[in-house]
């Protein structure tokens, strides 16, 4: 990076004693003369820096553009089946097309009959991958034991009722359910906004019951994993039978069960294969042993009601945005841990936070934590708390901008 010229001197008015009236006259405007011309010749640095700036800023946002797309960018997954002189057999993966492609230059050496491979929308293989279990492996987050309790989640005791009721009972007193004669909701299907708690109360009930935690995203099955969403729910239910007791949860399923809509795009066709597959492993799983089955959505209306009958995610638990009395619960859990000055009222606190998620809360005592930290000391203050949400809320509004630019 190149350093700017320094700035100009500050101009100095020498006076001397010595001097007659009409001498210090003269020198004074000579100052003034000075003073005028440094000042110009700053304002001109400022409006060049300030168009600096702004060519900046633009460079900044269309790199967080390409960073998007980039990110968002899809390849397509198919097995190579021949490598011929005229190029390479591929079949895709889901609709089993069979094209003869080429493979990026670098490629060339390492390719295989049998590999699986990515490609990109003109079939090009532009990646080897490893084998299956990868994906598999990467699809899916296993948890022996979840470190999340019940007492780390505030301000939603009626939902973890509602949640220990269909979900650990049934996995440790299966035989009280079978004596009754009544069977156990087959799926339970958490919905409300983000960051209020699903995920860690999908945990909580998995670390409680003692049951293996395997989580998989609807996002990244649809996102990462194209064309291989059928297979990897099949295989979700089947580690999940290796692996009783356990609880399986699926974040985000609106990704693959939302309504079904009139376009006929591949990758709709995908997604529907995916949600086939989910629901035909649901309603097989009868003789399900102890293994529970929850997943997560903040887009409930979203939903295709295929997944929401009977025998499928048929109890609804509502996680809503916490209450005043909730977000202090929730503030007090985020600062069992940190040093809070006597006095603080977290009551106060909690009551100017609304519309404040859970996942909100523990960003402000984070943050109020660093303003203490910021400023040497170690106790955490009122002012720190306010401070932090003034931040958080300043954030948010930058956020909102850069939406509102971008769109
Ligand atoms: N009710 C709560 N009590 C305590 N902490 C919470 C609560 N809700 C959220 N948090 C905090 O926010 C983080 C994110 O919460 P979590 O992932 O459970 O939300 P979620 O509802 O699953 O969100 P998303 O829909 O975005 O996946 C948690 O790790 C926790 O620190």
């Amino acid at each position: 990076m190149s350093h700017s010229p320094s700035l100009p001197d500050r101009p100095r008015l020498e006076l001397d004693p010595e001097m007659s009236d009409a001498e210090r006259l003269e020198a004074i405007r000579q100052h003034y003369r000075r003073i005028v011309q440094v000042n110009d010749e700053l304002e001109t640095r400022l409006a060049d820096a300030e168009g600096r700036r702004g060519e900046l800023k633009d460079d900044v946002e269309q790199l967080k553009r390409e960073n998007e797309v980039l990110k968002t960018s899809s390849l397509y997954i198919a097995s190579v089946e021949e490598i011929t002189d005229d190029g390479v057999v591929i079949k895709q993966h889901g609709n089993n097309q069979e094209v003869l492609t080429q493979a990026a230059s670098r490629l060339d050496e390492d390719l295989r009959p049998g590999d699986r491979v990515a490609i990109n929308d003109s079939f090009a293989v532009q990646q080897v991958l490893d084998d299956e279990t990868d994906s598999r492996a990467q699809a899916m987050e296993v948890t022996e034991s979840p470190d999340v309790e019940y007492a780390d989640i505030g301000g939603i005791d009626d939902q973890i009722r509602e949640v220990r009721e269909a979900v650990e009972d049934p996995l440790e007193n299966p035989e009280q359910f079978e004596k009754v004669g009544v069977d156990p909701p087959s799926g339970v299907l958490l919905h409300g906004p983000p960051g209020t708690g699903k995920t860690m109360l999908a945990k909580a009930v998995a670390n409680e019951s003692d049951a293996t935690f395997i989580k998989m995203a609807g996002s990244e099955l649809v996102r990462k994993f194209i064309g291989e969403g059928a297979r990897l729910v099949r295989d979700l239910f089947e580690l999940a039978a290796e692996r009783e007791p356990a609880v399986i949860f699926i974040d985000e399923i609106d990704a693959v069960a939302a309504k079904r809509t009139d376009s006929k795009t591949s990758g709709d066709a995908e997604v529907q294969r995916t949600m086939m597959q989910l629901l035909s492993e649901m309603d097989g799983f009868d003789d399900r042993g102890e293994v529970r089955i929850m997943a997560a959505t903040n887009r409930f209306d979203m939903l295709d009601e295929a997944i929401l009958r009977p025998g499928r995610f048929d109890r609804l638990i509502e996680v809503p945005e916490p209450g005043a009395e909730g977000r202090e619960r929730i503030l007090e859990i985020h600062t069992a841990d940190m040093s809070v000055a006597d006095g603080v009222d977290l009551g106060a606190v909690a009551r100017d936070l609304d519309g404040y998620s859970g996942a909100d809360i523990a960003s402000l005592a984070t943050e109020a934590g660093m303003f203490a930290i910021r400023d040497g000391r170690t106790e955490v203050s009122q002012g720190d708390f306010e401070a932090a949400r003034d931040k958080l809320q300043d954030a948010d509004k930058e956020d909102e901008r850069v939406i509102n630019y971008q769109y």
